[in-house]
């Protein structure tokens, strides 16, 4: 009697479930309560014909898909990918441009519970082979019109466009063992840039994303009248910030298509025929902007359409950022700062204009339902104003931890240094601080951006700041650069604003000697028309230190 019963509890059919053909369980299709899918939907079914993205058309001109007509195509992406036997957990790379075919198929991945990994396509061969190496994906889709080979067989490739899903390789048959998306479950992976060494694989829950999004709407940033602006490649979880901000308050996205971010003209006219309402950049979007078109950037502040720039992702030099504010007056101006282990934590106000003698800019408080800590080496709280130190997240929109890397989550997924026995996790986001006198916060960059020159601790930024001031300098990059005889040498990078004279490297140093110790000296300043980036468009330090080296 025993040995039935137990044959009949194991059998699947035993909980009334269809078999499949391959034996797999059918998947369920259905959202669970807090789903990446639901989220960013629900507009959806309240006003389907209003517009969620107004994007670049194929011909040139400008397409705009509703919200009924983008739930129309995610479905459809579901029912595609569900044919395909995958089970909830099952890894798929998304390689495309921000755009609403792409959206639609990272909705449907979110209905299955299909955790996504987004890859633009300018992502080198070897960078992807790496990425899948880590992940083991089920699936890799592209554009219709994606130009990428070579993906290893063991994955199922497929393309998404206007007409569906079209499968090319199917993904190995596997057994179906999950039965809901759970909010715990993983809406995406997106791989870091990966400075040192293997990228890591940021690992994000649809409870984690949805958290966020909740507390970033208490910020009242945007309404469902707005058209947003996105300009961050699909792997930079700005990108997936800007989808799930706009879609969730039934605002219209307006990704902007690369080849234009790069062009300041075309940008600028791209912002303009959009009627884009708010801007979502990295500084570093602006300084093309600022050095070939400040008039016609004026002329757009001038139509009164464009309200706000939001920008993230590094500190705005505020040389930069004053000759923005004062080209746009009219426009408010959000700093958003935090890390894609929790998505990011706080959404700052920036006064426009800039307090004259402003040294460094807020970045407030966390957003409604997180806190930031200053938490000292020894692990204790700091809470008088100006002391330095390290900003501790607790926050609902920590991540469940970097891929297959016990050894890094740990790292930086600590114990509550408040009170370690509760068993509560705080992001150590290794970004150093100060607290002002009513506990908002001042960023005072990475703590590895602390450098030791003869014993000192010297802030990089501190070096930069002083060297924005100098006349026609308009950004400066500080470095470390080792030497193989001894110790390391301090350069700095300057760029120079439109059409000014070079600064001269001497009166450079002269002027860092009037106000800097001897040891924050640097020993070369070198001009450059504009600094390399990162892929996701941040200044890109280690290109200019190897720069500098050479
Ligand atoms: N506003 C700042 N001032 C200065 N330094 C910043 C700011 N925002 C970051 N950083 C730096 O970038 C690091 C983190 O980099 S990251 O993981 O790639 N994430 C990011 O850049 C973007 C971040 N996920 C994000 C995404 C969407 C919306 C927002 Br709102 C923020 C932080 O630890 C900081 O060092």
């Amino acid at each position: 009697l025993l040995e039935t019963a137990w044959h009949l509890l194991r059998r699947p059919e035993s909980e009334g479930w269809r078999m499949s053909p391959n034996g797999a369980r059918p998947a369920r299709a259905h959202a669970s309560v807090d789903n990446l899918r639901t989220y960013l939907l629900a507009a959806a079914r309240k006003d389907p014909d209003r517009p969620a993205v107004i994007q670049a058309a194929a011909d040139g001109g400008l397409e705009t898909v509703s919200y009924g007509e983008l739930q129309h195509r995610t479905d459809r992406c579901a029912e595609a990918l569900d044919a395909l036997g995958l089970d909830v957990g099952d890894r798929v790379i998304l390689e495309s441009d921000t755009e609403a075919d792409a959206i639609a198929t990272l909705l449907a991945c979110a209905t299955l519970g299909l955790p996504f990994t987004p890859v633009s396509p300018e992502t080198p061969d070897e960078r992807l082979l790496t990425i899948i190496d880590s992940a083991e994906p089920a699936l890799y889709l592209q554009s219709a019109r994606g130009q990428r080979t070579g993906i290893p067989e063991t994955v199922g490739t497929a393309r998404f466009g206007a007409d569906g899903l079209t499968v090319e390789r199917p993904p190995a048959p596997r057994v179906r063992r999950r039965r809901v998306v759970t909010p715990l479950d993983t809406a995406y992976i997106t791989f870091t840039s990966g400075t040192t060494g293997r990228p890591k694989g940021v690992v994000m829950s649809h409870r984690g994303v949805i958290a966020f999004l909740r507390g970033a709407e208490a910020a009242e940033l945007i309404t469902s009248e707005d058209r947003v602006a996105g300009t961050a490649p699909l792997q930079f979880d700005f990108a997936l910030f800007d989808i799930g901000f706009a879609l969730s308050h039934g605002a219209a996205l307006v990704p902007v298509p690369r080849d234009r971010l790069n062009w300041p003209r075309r940008f600028l006219s791209f912002l303009r025929d959009t009627g884009t309402t708010q801007v979502d950049a990295v500084p570093s979007a602006w300084r093309p902007v600022l050095r070939h078109e400040p008039d016609l950037l004026a002329e757009l502040g001038e139509q009164g359409v464009l309200r706000r720039i939001a920008f993230s992702g590094e500190d705005f030099p505020l040389e930069e950022l004053r000759a923005l504010q004062e080209l746009l007056p009219k426009v408010r101006f959000t700093n958003g700062y935090g890390a894609t282990e929790t998505m990011a934590a706080s959404i700052t106000e920036v006064p426009n204009p800039l307090p004259p003698g402003t040294e460094r800019l807020s970045i407030g408080y966390a957003v409604a339902g997180a806190e930031m800590m200053l938490i000292g080496p020894d692990g204790r709280p700091v809470d008088e104003p100006g002391v330095l130190d390290e900003i501790y997240l607790r926050s609902p929109s920590l991540f469940s931890g970097y891929w297959n890397d016990p050894e890094a989550t740990r790292a930086v997924v600590v114990p509550d240094p408040l009170d370690p026995r509760s068993g509560q996790r705080v992001f150590k986001t290794g970004d150093l601080a100060t607290m002002g006198a009513d506990g908002e916060l001042y960023f005072h960059g990475r703590a590895d951006s602390q450098v030791q020159i003869r014993g000192n601790r010297v802030e990089l930024g501190e070096v930069e700041r002083r060297i924005g001031q100098f006349t026609g300098v308009t950004g400066a990059v500080a470095m470390l650069l080792p030497r193989a005889d001894g110790d390391p040498v301090l350069h700095a990078f300057v760029t120079r604003a439109p059409g000014g004279p070079a600064p001269d490297a001497k009166e450079v140093v002269a002027f860092c000697r009037a106000a800097l110790p001897a040891y924050m000296i640097p020993q070369g300043v070198h001009v450059v028309d504009e600094f390399p980036l990162t892929v996701n468009g941040k200044v890109d330090r280690a290109a200019l230190t190897a720069l500098a080296a050479s």
